[in-house]
């Protein structure tokens, strides 16, 4: 089975680029997603990228990568599992218990990501959901943190014997 990771960004995350570029950057999700998989070619691993603006949808998606959930058909093979997952659940860090149990129901490993450096910002951003399952949290590195967590979920991936 390949190693697989699923790359998830929550909302307005679609806005990279345009959002509040002096806090977020210039550069689009197009452009990390299409970054991210010339990476992950290039350390021989797969990648699936995810964008919603929707908790539940969100949701949805951490369940298929167990085979559960409302959208997994009979049909998906053990190949297209999840190995290790990175996460930018945008505001829902702040606010999601659903999130951080789904991600504790598929016990899959999986990384932290912010742009921005959360713990400079209002007080709110500091508190994560997520950060004390997370095997790693990385913020403030712009969009080169996406890079970092791809880097380190390869690599955490081979010291799992993938
Ligand atoms: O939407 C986001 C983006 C963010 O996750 C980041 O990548 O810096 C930080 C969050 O506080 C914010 O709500």
């Amino acid at each position: 089975m390949s190693r697989r990771i699923l790359l998830i960004n929550g909302p307005n995350l679609n806005l990279l680029g345009k959002r509040e570029p002096h806090i977020y950057g210039s550069t689009t999700l197009e452009d990390i997603e299409t970054q991210a998989r010339q990476q992950a070619h290039e350390l021989g691993v797969e990648i699936d990228t995810f964008q919603s603006n929707h908790e539940g949808a969100i949701v949805d998606r951490i369940q298929e990568t167990a085979g559960w959930g409302p959208n997994v058909r009979e049909t998906d093979t053990p190949g297209k599992r999840v190995s290790a997952i990175i996460i930018n659940a945008g505001a829902l860090t702040h606010t999601s218990v659903a999130v951080r149990d789904a991600l504790a129901a598929v016990a899959i490993p999986f990384v932290e990501l912010h742009v921005s450096n959360v713990h400079a910002r209002e007080t709110f951003r500091a508190h994560s959901y997520l950060s004390d399952k997370a095997v790693a949290v990385i913020c403030g590195m712009g969009a080169y943190g996406y890079s970092a967590a791809i880097e380190f979920a390869a690599q955490h991936l081979k010291i799992e014997g993938e």
